[in-house]
């Protein structure tokens, strides 16, 4: 199976007043269309330092980042912003939606500012916040909608680019119990209807369960790869 995204060698070191800090050492790391892996580790062990290099958000200090067979670490920054949007989508911890805008027009967004016309935009966004179980909330902004909700709007919002892969950093970090479980059956519902890869950094270890594969991130580098079935994923 042909890698979608892959990294080797990849380190990260920032730093830190007269101290240089190796976050990442030597990372190795694939992912095939289709594909659902979780990484997991300990707090400040780098899995949003891996994932923000992994969606061209930092630069990784050395190492191989390639994409579809391209080499991501010679593009320069509009190449990679204009790859973020059209292949990629992001789903943070805490959402990060526009608190003045609606539903409908955050998800609308990206179409926006990629320059589709705004009927097809917002019809576009109608139909995803359909899809997430939010055609009742269109018009509600993010400060009307619960925890839950917010989080649907912004998993809408990074399908409505039709990626090939969503990068998620804790993306139930702040929900209850019933409302996590909730986004994560929607991320695997999306994942078999529209086949999108997901990199899903996450504390969750029923998440993390759930997905194809689990890569813990341990003193900058990551366990060999290891399917779900035999993965030692503890509960909290
Ligand atoms: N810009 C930066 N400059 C210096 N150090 C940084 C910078 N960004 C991150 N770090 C350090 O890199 C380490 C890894 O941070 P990162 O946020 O990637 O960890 P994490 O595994 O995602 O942690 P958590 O689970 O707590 O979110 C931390 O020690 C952090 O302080």
């Amino acid at each position: 199976m042909t890698d979608l995204l892959h990294c080797s060698g990849l380190s990260k070191t920032y730093q830190d007043g007269d101290n240089q800090v190796n976050v990442l050492k030597s990372v190795d790391f694939s992912i095939a269309a289709g594909e659902m892996v979780a990484i997991v580790g300990a707090s400040g062990s780098g899995k949003s330092t891996l994932l923000h290099i992994l969606g061209g958000l930092e630069k990784p200090t050395t190492g191989e980042l390639m994409f579809n067979d391209q080499d991501m670490t010679s593009w320069s920054s509009d190449k990679l912003s204009s790859w973020r949007n059209s292949n990629l989508g992001f789903v943070y911890q805490f959402h990060h939606l526009l608190p003045e805008f609606s539903a409908l027009e955050n998800v609308a967004m990206p179409l926006l500012i990629a320059g589709e016309k705004a009927k097809n935009a917002k019809q576009t966004a109608q139909t995803l916040l359909e899809r997430v179980g939010l055609g009742h909330r269109l018009s509600h902004r993010p400060s009307q909608l619960s925890g839950g909700e917010r989080q649907r709007v912004a998993i809408a919002r990074a399908f409505v680019n039709n990626p090939d892969i969503v990068l998620a950093d804790e993306p139930t970090g702040n929900l209850d119990g019933e409302a996590a479980a909730s986004i994560y059956q929607l991320m695997l519902e999306l994942n078999k209807e529209k086949g999108t890869a997901f990199i899903v950094v996450t504390h969750d270890n029923t998440l993390a369960e759930q997905l194809h594969r689990v890569e813990r991130l341990v003193d900058g580098t990551l366990d060999a790869k290891r399917s779900n079935n035999d993965a030692q994923v503890s509960h909290q």
